[in-house]
């Protein structure tokens, strides 16, 4: 199936602004695009990263595997229309084939792995959704030629009223590895506790010098400011 990864290239993961410089959330940005590729890829599936700016997927250092199967397309469209030209019908494609599912998976899904993918992905329902906490819309499967997202506030609620309005059949996969996306410091905790081991991102937040911190019963994350990036 296409895999479409949108990225936010320039100045990604503002929310993250109180905890990394700008220089920091770029690089931590980066390792978990990296991980959500190898993801895709490990689930069976090519991803195309749509990039809001030309990116080298070299200086990625992805696995051979993963290089060979990803590619880059840059398209400085705001978020939802840089999705919906790639959706079934959309303008960006081309075939005049009948047109095939695509599906959406955001690049901060640190926690994301082949298995919780692959559920999403062999979902058969005409718009299959990931949803966020909250209620964003981390992941989703599209098949029918209608369906436009629409990013931002409430969009998992918003994409379900979509579906009710055009009549495609939904499906909901509750899946706690899609349902975490990392955008607020409390975020990071989780791809500490529970990022695969082999993942770039918790590496790169060990590098930055952050740590579990375990008081009065409460898990939270510290830094060694030794290791802060200018
Ligand atoms: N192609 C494209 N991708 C985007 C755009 N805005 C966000 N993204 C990507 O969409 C996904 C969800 O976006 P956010 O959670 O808002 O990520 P972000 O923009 O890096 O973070 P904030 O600056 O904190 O909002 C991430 O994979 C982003 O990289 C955009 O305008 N175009
Ligand atoms: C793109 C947006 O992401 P969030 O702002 O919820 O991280 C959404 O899922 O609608």
């Amino acid at each position: 199936m296409r895999v479409v990864v949108p990225f936010a290239a320039e100045t990604p993961k503002t929310r993250l602004e109180s905890v990394l410089t700008p220089a920091e959330r770029s690089a931590f940005a980066r390792a978990m695009l990296a991980d959500v590729l190898r993801a895709v890829v490990e689930a069976g599936h090519e991803p195309t990263v749509v990039s809001t700016a030309p990116l080298d997927l070299a200086g990625l250092e992805l696995p051979g595997e993963v290089a060979a199967s990803a590619s880059v397309t840059a398209d400085d469209r705001p978020l939802t229309e840089a999705v919906n030209a790639r959706l079934p019908g959309g303008d960006a494609e081309t075939t005049t084939d009948e047109p095939a599912p695509v599906a959406v998976v955001m690049a901060d899904l640190a926690l994301a792995t082949p298995d919780a993918l692959e559920r999403l992905l062999t979902s058969t329902a005409d718009v299959a959704v990931a949803p966020g906490r909250g209620s964003g819309t981390n992941a989703l499967v599209v098949r029918h030629p209608e369906f436009r997202v629409d990013y931002h506030g409430t969009s998992y609620l918003d994409h379900r009223e979509t579906a009710r309005e055009i009549g495609a059949t939904l499906e909901t996969v509750d899946s706690f590895r899609l349902a975490t996306d990392v955008d607020e410091p409390a975020d990071l905790v989780e791809v500490i506790v529970h990022g695969r081991e082999s993942n770039r991102a918790p590496a790169c937040l060990r590098e930055f010098g952050f740590a579990l911190d375990e008081r009065d019963g409460r898990v939270d994350i510290v830094r060694n400011e030794d290791c802060a990036a200018e």
